[in-house]
């Protein structure tokens, strides 16, 4: 699905990532971990296009990211959901405005859309939310609206960076079981976390790899993770 091969990465100083190799395979889940700053963020968007590596070759769906014209980059951002950090949303529109954001910009806002956003917001646990501005969300309800609209448009890849790093325990086991929940419908999950003991909740309901980088380098964690 995307394939990274030999990549490298530098934003003008010295190279921050270096010789890079991995296969994201169909319904894999993937954690991805290492010191802050090590590049985990850097790496994630490499593997959603949105930064091309400064050497080697990254392909998302068979294709090079470096040759995708404007129409494949919306065609990818609809197959890959991100679940960005900083979960951003538009503060005057309301957490289902927001969740459905992605099928408004699309011009997807059908019968079919709406229904799906219904269920989304049921299965994320917002539906009486629905109505509510974004600042007027605790974090793990932002973080599980942040997850609802980057599944809407039935991405086959979710990427989610540091997805629990500000919330309580409990609430990043219930966006966990969400995540998990995703996985065993077939979707392809990579979660970058500093939370190990997020990991080892999850490998014990998944069959999760552990990768880290470390010196510039992706490596494949120890079976004590
Ligand atoms: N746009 C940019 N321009 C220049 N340097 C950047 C840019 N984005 C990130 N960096 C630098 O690249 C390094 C890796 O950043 P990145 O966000 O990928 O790390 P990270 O492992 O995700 O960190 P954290 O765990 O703290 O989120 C950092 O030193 C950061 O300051």
């Amino acid at each position: 699905m995307i394939e990274l091969e030999d990549v490298s990465y530098s934003y003008g100083g010295g190279e921050l990532l270096s010789g890079i190799s991995l296969t994201l395979q169909p319904g894999s889940f993937h954690f991805l971990t290492g010191p802050s700053g090590a590049g985990k963020t850097t790496f994630l968007k490499l593997c959603y296009g949105d930064l091309l590596p400064t050497a080697g070759r990254v392909s998302a769906f068979g294709q090079d990211v470096r040759n995708l014209g404007r129409d494949d980059i919306a065609r990818l951002r609809r197959r890959v959901g991100v679940v960005h950090q900083d979960c951003e949303f538009l503060d005057h529109l309301s957490v289902e405005e927001n969740v459905a954001l992605p099928l408004t910009v699309s011009g997807r806002d059908s019968a079919t859309g709406e229904a799906n956003l219904t269920d989304l917001l049921s299965w994320v646990g917002l539906s009486a939310q629905a109505g509510s501005l974004p600042p007027e969300l605790s974090g793990g309800e932002r973080q599980r609206a942040a997850l609802a609209r980057a599944v809407i448009m039935a991405p086959e890849i979710i990427i989610a960076d540091e997805p629990t790093g500000n919330i309580d325990w409990e609430m990043s086991l219930r966006l966990l079981t969400l995540l998990v929940e995703l996985n065993r419908m077939g979707k392809t999950i990579v979660i970058a976390t500093h939370d190990l003991n997020l990991i080892r909740s999850a490998k014990a309901q998944v069959q999760a790899r552990v990768l880290r980088i470390r010196d510039r380098q992706l490596q494949l964690a120890g079976a004590d993770l």
